[in-house]
C-alpha cells in the first residue's frame, strides 16, 4: 500500500465561537519513531490530534496527505482518551476493524484474539465491552486501533487511567507498533512517559506550537521560558 506520509500542516488554525483553540500550527509528519505532543492541560493537544486526524474542522490553513482519501482514512487510527465502546464482545469490537476491511470471520477472529492477549485482555474476550473497566476500554481500543496495522497511529492520553504494570506493558506495545513500521503520535502530561518513549516532543502552549525537538534537546536544553517553566513543574499562567 502507498505511504499516507508527508502529512503536511501549513498553518492550521481552528477556532470556535471567536475564540482560538490552535494555531496557526505548520508542522510535517513524516518518517518513523513515536512524536509526543506536551503542553500544560488547555494547550490544544487534543485538538491538534484530532484535527491531523480528521476530525476537527479547520478554521485556516492547509492539510495535504500523500496520498487519497479512502487510503488516508483506512492506514490510520485513533485511540480516544475516553474510548467509545460498542455492543459487541471484547472479541467481535477488536475484530471490528478487519472485518469492514473484508478480512474474513475467522482470521478477524483469530486476529482479534492475538490482540486481545497481546494488551492483556485474553480472558475477557467473550465479555461485553461496555461493561470493562476504564483501564481495560483503553487496552481494547489500543487492541482494536493495532489490529489493521495503522501506517499512522494518534493516540491521546492512552495510559492516562492505567497503573504502573498496565502503563508499562501498553508503552512495550507502542514500542513493538512502531519497530513493526507504524508512525506514532500521541500526548502525554506524564513527563516520565515521554523521557521513555519520545523520538521527539511538540510543545504545545496556549494553541501554540512553540518547540518541535529531538527528545534529548528538548528535555536538556528547551528553547523556549515555557518549554523550561513546563519541565520544572512550574505552573504557566
Ligand atoms: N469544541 C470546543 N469548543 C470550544 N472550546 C473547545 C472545544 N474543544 C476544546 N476547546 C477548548 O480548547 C482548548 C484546548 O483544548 P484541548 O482539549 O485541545 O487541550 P489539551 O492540551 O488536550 O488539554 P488537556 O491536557 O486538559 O487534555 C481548551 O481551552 C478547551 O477548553
Amino acid at each position: 500500500m502507498q505511504s499516507i506520509l508527508p502529512l503536511t500542516l501549513e498553518d492550521i488554525e481552528i477556532r470556535r465561537n471567536g475564540k482560538r483553540l490552535l494555531g496557526p500550527v505548520s508542522w510535517v509528519l513524516d518518517g518513523a519513531g513515536i512524536s509526543i505532543l506536551m503542553g500544560p492541560n488547555g494547550s490544544g493537544k487534543t485538538t491538534f490530534l484530532r484535527a491531523m486526524h480528521g476530525i476537527e474542522r479547520i478554521s485556516g490553513g492547509r492539510i495535504r496527505w500523500a496520498a487519497q482519501a479512502p487510503e488516508v482514512q483506512q492506514a490510520q487510527a485513533f485511540v480516544f482518551q475516553a474510548p467509545i465502546m460498542m455492543r459487541r464482545t471484547v472479541r467481535d469490537s477488536i475484530a471490528y476493524p478487519l472485518r469492514l476491511r473484508g478480512v474474513s470471520r475467522a482470521q478477524a477472529r483469530s486476529a482479534a484474539e492475538e490482540w486481545a492477549a497481546r494488551v492483556g485482555l485474553g480472558a475477557a474476550l467473550a465479555r461485553p465491552a461496555m461493561v470493562l473497566s476504564g483501564g481495560e476500554k483503553q487496552k481494547l481500543a489500543l487492541a482494536r486501533a493495532l489490529v489493521t496495522a495503522p501506517q499512522l497511529l494518534f493516540l491521546d492520553e492512552p495510559c492516562a487511567n492505567l497503573d504502573g504494570r498496565a502503563t508499562h506493558d501498553i508503552e512495550h506495545i507502542l514500542q513493538d507498533a512502531c519497530k513493526a513500521g507504524t508512525r506514532v503520535v500521541m500526548s502525554t502530561h506524564d513527563i516520565g512517559q515521554a523521557r521513555r518513549l519520545a523520538d521527539d516532543v511538540l510543545f504545545l502552549h496556549d494553541g501554540r506550537l512553540l518547540e518541535t525537538a529531538p527528545k534529548d534537546q528538548f528535555f536538556t536544553r528547551p528553547a523556549t521560558p515555557e518549554g523550561a517553566a513546563f519541565l520544572k513543574g512550574d505552573l504557566l499562567l
